[in-house]
C-alpha cells in the first residue's frame, strides 16, 4: 500500500452531535453507568500496520471504536434512511439488512427506511428509482433465506446521478453493503455529497465471501461459505478413497485470496494439496508430486482456489486481448492431471467437484448471523452520530470505524510466510511451493 494522506486515515463527520441519544436499555446491571463509547477512546494500529499505512513512527494512527454515542447528529424522527446491497452474493446479506432496520427502528425510533433494489442501479433515475419500504415486519424473517431481498448488481453507475437520487428522495443516511468495488463507489458518492455540501452520511458494511477486505478480522458469511465448501471436500475424499487411482479435485471460490480453500481444507483435514493464488504453482512441478502421492497412498485430494496458478496459466488461459484469464484453474488442472497420468501409464479415477455458487447463496449460519447483527448495530451507531465515508470493521477484537480510503487501499490475502499457510502445509504435508528451476529463474 502506498503511503496515505493523514486525512485519509481520519473519520469524517457531518457536524457536531447535539442531540441526546434516544437509545434505551443500555444502562448496565449496576444501574449507574450508561454504555456509551468514550469519545476519547482509540484502538491503536500496531507498528507493522502503521508502517504499511505510511505512518512510520511519530503520530501513530488509530481507529475510532464503534458503538453507541451519548450524543447523535441526526434527529431520528426527521430522517429517511436508504439501504443498498451491491456485488456478488454472500451469506448474511439479509441478516445485515434486517439488523440495520431493527436497530434503526427499535432503538433509535427511525421510521422511514427504504431499500434500493438491484444495487446502485436502484439509485439511478434512468433505471427508474427502484425502492421498497423496509419495516420491522418486512424484514422479520428474511434472515432465514440466502441472497438479498433487495437484489444486487454489478456495473458502474454515475455517483452524480446517485446523489441526485438521494436528494430527490430526501435520504439522510445511505448504508452500502458490498465489497471493495461497492466501497469505492460509496467513497465516490460520499465525495460527491461533500462537493455539494450536503449532510448525508454514507456508511459501509463490508461484504466479501473471499474474506479479502482488510481491517475486518474476517468478513461476514465467510464462515458459512467455507463450512458449506467442506461438504464438497468430504464428498471428493469419499470418492477418491473408494476406487483405485482415486483423485478428488475440488475448486472453490477465491479469485485473488485463498482463504476459503485454506479454511475448508483445514476444517476437513483430508486434503493432500491446497493451491491458492498467493502461492505460485508450476503445474509441471506439481504433477509428478501428485502422481507419486497417488502411487504411494492409492488416492489423493487436491483443493484449488479458482484464482490459483495465474502465475502459470499458458497461452490458452489468456483472453482475446492477451490478458491472463482469471478463475477456473481447476478446470485447466483437471485436464493436465488426466493427460499426465495417462501419458505416464498411471491409473486414475478423477472426480472433479466445483460447488461454485452453492457456497455463497445459502443463509448465514448462527455465528455469521450474530456477527452480521453486530456489524449492523455498529454501522447504525456510526451513521446516527454523523460519521461518514467509513466502513465498520473489527480490529484487535473491537468494532471500529475504518475510513473507506484505508479499507480499499489493500487486499486481504493469505500470507505465504504466515501462520495460516504454515497450518495448511502442516496439515497437507505439501512443500512450500511447486516450482522448477525454470520458474525459479523466471521469478528471480
Ligand atoms: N471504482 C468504482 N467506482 C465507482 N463505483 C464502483 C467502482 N467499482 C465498483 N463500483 C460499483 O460497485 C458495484 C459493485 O462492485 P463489484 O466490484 O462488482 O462488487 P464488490 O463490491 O462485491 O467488489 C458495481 O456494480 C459498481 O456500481
Ligand atoms: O460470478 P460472479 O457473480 O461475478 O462472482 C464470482 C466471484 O465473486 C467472488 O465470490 C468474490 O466476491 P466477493 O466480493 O464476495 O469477495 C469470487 O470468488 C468469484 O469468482
Amino acid at each position: 500500500m502506498s503511503a496515505m494522506d493523514a486525512a485519509d486515515l481520519r473519520i469524517r463527520t457531518l457536524g457536531e452531535c447535539r442531540i441526546s441519544s434516544p437509545l434505551r436499555g443500555l444502562v448496565t446491571r449496576h444501574g449507574t453507568t450508561e454504555h456509551y463509547v468514550d469519545e476519547t477512546d482509540r484502538v491503536l494500529f500496531d507498528d507493522t500496520v502503521a508502517m504499511l499505512a505510511g505512518r512510520n513512527g511519530g503520530d501513530l494512527p488509530s481507529f475510532e471504536p464503534g458503538g453507541p454515542r451519548r450524543h447523535i447528529y441526526f434527529d431520528p424522527s426527521k430522517i429517511r434512511v436508504g439501504i443498498v446491497t451491491c456485488g456478488g452474493l454472500c451469506p448474511g446479506l439479509n441478516d445485515v439488512i434486517r439488523g440495520l432496520v431493527l436497530e434503526l427502528t427499535s432503538h433509535y425510533g427511525v421510521s422511514r427506511i427504504v431499500g434500493f433494489r438491484n444495487g446502485y442501479r436502484g439509485l439511478v433515475a434512468r433505471h427508474g428509482h427502484d425502492v421498497e419500504e423496509l419495516t420491522p415486519a418486512r424484514v422479520q424473517h428474511i434472515n432465514e433465506h440466502g441472497g438479498t431481498v433487495l437484489g444486487t448488481s454489478r456495473g458502474n453507475q454515475d455517483p452524480a446521478e446517485i446523489v441526485d437520487c438521494l436528494d430527490q428522495l430526501g435520504i439522510n443516511i445511505l448504508f452500502v453493503i458490498g465489497g471493495d468495488g461497492s466501497m469505492r463507489g460509496a467513497q465516490r458518492i460520499a465525495r460527491e455529497i461533500a462537493d455539494r455540501d450536503r449532510r448525508i452520511a454514507v456508511v459501509g458494511v463490508p461484504k466479501t465471501i473471499d474474506n479479502d477486505i482488510p481491517w475486518i478480522g474476517h468478513s461476514f458469511g465467510f464462515q458459512t461459505a467455507f463450512g458449506k465448501a467442506t461438504e464438497s471436500i468430504r464428498a471428493a475424499h469419499t470418492e477418491a478413497t473408494a476406487q483405485p487411482g482415486g483423485v478428488g479435485l475440488v475448486q472453490l471460490m477465491g479469485r485473488h485470496s485463498g482463504f476459503i480453500a485454506c479454511y475448508a481444507a483445514l476444517a476437513t483435514n483430508d486434503a493432500d494439496y491446497v493451491l491458492i493464488p498467493e502461492v505460485p504453482v508450476d503445474v509441471d512441478a506439481f504433477l509428478p508430486h501428485l502422481r507419486r502421492r497417488v502411487r504411494e497412498r492409492g488416492h489423493a485430494l487436491v483443493v484449488v482456489a479458482e484464482g490459483a496458478g495465474q502465475n502459470y496459466l499458458p497461452a490458452e488461459g489468456t483472453d482475446a486481448s492477451g490478458n491472463r484469464s482469471l478463475g477456473d484453474f481447476g478446470i485447466y488442472l483437471r485436464r493436465r492431471i488426466l493427460d499426465d497420468f495417462t501419458a505416464a501409464g498411471t491409473e486414475i479415477n478423477l472426480k472433479y467437484i466445483d460447488p461454485s455458487y452453492v457456497i455463497r447463496s445459502v443463509p448465514a449460519n448462527p455465528y455469521d448471523s450474530v456477527y452480521c447483527l453486530r456489524l449492523a448495530q455498529a454501522a447504525v451507531h456510526a451513521a446516527m452520530a454523523g460519521r461518514t465515508e467509513l466502513v465498520v470493521g473489527t480490529w484487535r477484537n473491537r468494532f471500529v470505524h475504518v475510513p473507506i480510503p484505508l479499507a480499499v487501499a489493500t487486499r486481504n490475502q493469505v500470507d505465504p510466510d504466515g501462520d495460516l499457510w504454515m497450518s495448511v502445509r502442516e496439515a497437507t504435508g505439501q512443500p512450500a511451493s511447486f516450482t522448477t528451476p525454470a520458474t525459479d529463474r523466471a521469478a528471480a
